[in-house]
């Protein structure tokens, strides 16, 4: 009271001047930031909505509210797709699949954006590695698994054929039972399973029991939107996330008995068991990404990979990097399944061919039990086009994997770049352009890929659902793999009913699907 009457502001001060003040007092930097952003931003020549332009919180909040993809499609429309698109303060969105090579082929533009760096998927691994030649090196180090498919068919395949006879029999027994199941729920155990089978040696066990084992694929979707907004709204994840105590307590940690905590955890558990059992004596179980034991050598991948300089990684590095695998492989491929199992399933004339060209082969006597990767790719060229086509069109990972544009700047796709600016695009969006796939490029249409060598190769090189250049996804083949094995083999066993087409959701830039319901009926094969 003695320091406003020595200024004697009582006096004037009536309670709507007050309440004046304290809204200008708001609203003044907003405006100050709304015209800034507009008008004197090194980014605000470029098109794109004022909120998107002067806000990072809009993008976030449009992630958070699962349609990213379909907004930053509806952007493309209003704006056209010849330059990018302003969708954050500091973002450029390049809308047309001539772009991808220019971001993620350059050397220079190999540094990743903060989205990476929030700490929502635990410590830091390879993918959240921001700065270029930290990750080379990483990357390298991490190169002796095997990653590759002449690898994969020689190390892995018989062992997924065991998990694709356990599937089918289980499928079986819901069959004879009539009973209706989440098939986009059903691939996904498979897929989990895979992964825990990769990183830990043994799977985790949902096929076998039928279930999500430790709630890890419903606490990964619930942990999405969150995920999403860090990433993406500035002040969140530079300020809020920076403080320990609240990252902390935003964070899963190691002693939660589900989810992502549970899996750091396990990760941790498994490390250190198997660092415990190789000081004793050789290793004899079943091989992992961690170790394998084959004709006498030992290959010892996460556990003895080494830098340049023959250094390994830390203990709290191979922890993340068991952890990754899961995270990144497990609902990613299990998307793509049930995706192209849903786009088969109900389009009519497409589920029609790939059963004729199944029958085809295993009249020929050209498919084994289960089928194995290389007779999908060698006799069912239908399937493999159903195969490409889902991905193009629900990718499963359509995130904005945004890269820092040098100082001094950069040309993409024709356009200059001020230095500093953050560069992306969106599998969803390019995968669907029309300059490149015609007025039909939003409908399933697998035959685009069957129209010549040419056409495919154009094709493939624009695809952007496994990232491309020194940063493409380590797990690639291993997808493709399953989706090779699985997938046929689904089609050559059942008929599906389906009851619900259920939906491709996208959250915090990661897609699922939810709801896809229906029968199984079994076939009669020859
Ligand atoms: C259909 C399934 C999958 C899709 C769509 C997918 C997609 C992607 C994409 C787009 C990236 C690059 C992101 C970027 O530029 O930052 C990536 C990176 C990565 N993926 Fe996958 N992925 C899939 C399956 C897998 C599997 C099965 C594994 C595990 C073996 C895996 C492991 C990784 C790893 C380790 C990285 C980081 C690579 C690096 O930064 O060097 N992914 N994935």
């Amino acid at each position: 009271m003695g320091l406003l009457a020595t200024f004697n502001i009582t006096e004037n001060l009536t309670l709507g001047r007050f309440i004046w003040s304290v809204l200008a007092l708001i609203i003044t930097p907003f405006i100050y930031r709304i015209v800034y952003s507009l008008y004197f931003d090194p980014l605000a020549r470029f098109p794109g909505p004022w909120y998107t332009s002067s806000f990072s919180s809009f993008i976030a909040l449009i992630s958070v509210r699962k349609q990213e993809p379909e907004f930053i499609h509806s952007l493309v429309k209003k704006y056209g797709s010849t330059l990018p698109i302003r969708i954050s303060p500091t973002t450029l969105f390049f809308p047309r699949p001539s772009a991808l090579k220019d971001i993620y082929w350059t050397p220079s533009l190999n540094h990743k954006t903060k989205l990476y760096g929030t700490g929502a998927l635990g410590p830091p691994h390879l993918f959240s590695t921001i700065e270029a030649e930290s990750h080379k090196q990483l990357r390298r180090a991490l190169s002796n698994a095997p990653w590759t498919i002449g690898q994969l068919k020689k190390k892995w395949e018989s062992r997924f054929d065991t998990l694709v006879t356990l599937f089918i029999h289980k499928m079986n027994e819901h069959a004879a039972a009539d009973r209706t199941i989440c098939i986009s729920d059903k691939v996904a155990q498979f897929a989990a399973d895979v992964m825990s089978m990769i990183s830990f040696g043994e799977p985790f066990g949902c096929v076998a029991n039928q279930r999500d084992e430790k709630r890890i694929l419903e606490n990964w979707r619930q942990g999405l939107p969150f995920f999403g907004f860090i990433a993406r709204c500035r002040f969140f994840r530079d300020q809020v996330m920076n403080v320990g105590f609240l990252a902390s307590w935003f964070l899963p940690t190691f002693d939660q008995a589900y989810g992502m905590g549970w899996l750091m955890g396990e990760a941790d558990r498994q490390v250190t068991e198997r660092e415990r059992q190789n000081a004793e004596k050789e290793f004899e179980g079943m091989p992992d990404f961690m170790q394998q034991y084959v004709h006498f050598f030992f290959y010892h991948y996460c556990l003895d990979a080494r830098y340049q300089d023959n250094t390994t990684l830390t203990p709290l590095q191979k922890r993340a990097h068991v952890t990754l695998l899961i995270q990144a492989g497990a609902d990613t491929t299990a998307t793509a399944l049930g995706s192209i199992l849903r786009f088969i399933a109900s389009n009519p004339s497409s589920l029609h061919l790939a059963h004729a060209e199944i029958e085809k082969a295993d009249q020929a006597g050209l498919l084994s039990t289960p089928i194995q990767y290389e007779e999908t790719r060698q006799h069912l060229p239908y399937m493999v086009a159903c195969i490409r086509e889902g991905l193009r069109l629900n990718p499963p990972a359509p995130n904005l994997f945004g890269r820092v544009v040098p100082e001094g700047g950069k040309v993409i796709d024709g356009v200059f770049v001020p230095g500093g600016t953050e560069v992306t695009t969106h599998a969803f969006t390019t995968q669907r352009d029309v300059g490149l796939y015609g007025e039909d490029a939003e409908e399933f249409k697998p035959e685009r890929w069957l129209k010549s060598e040419e056409v495919m190769l154009e094709y493939e090189a624009s695809q952007f659902t496994f990232g491309m250049g020194p940063r493409v996804c380590l797990g690639k083949d291993i997808a493709i793999m399953e989706m090779y094995k699985l997938l046929p083999e689904i089609i050559r066993r059942f008929d599906i009913e389906i009851e619900a087409k259920g939906s491709y959701i996208v959250s915090g830039g990661v897609a699922y699907n939810e709801g896809f319901l229906g029968k199984f009926h079994a076939r009669k094969t020859g």
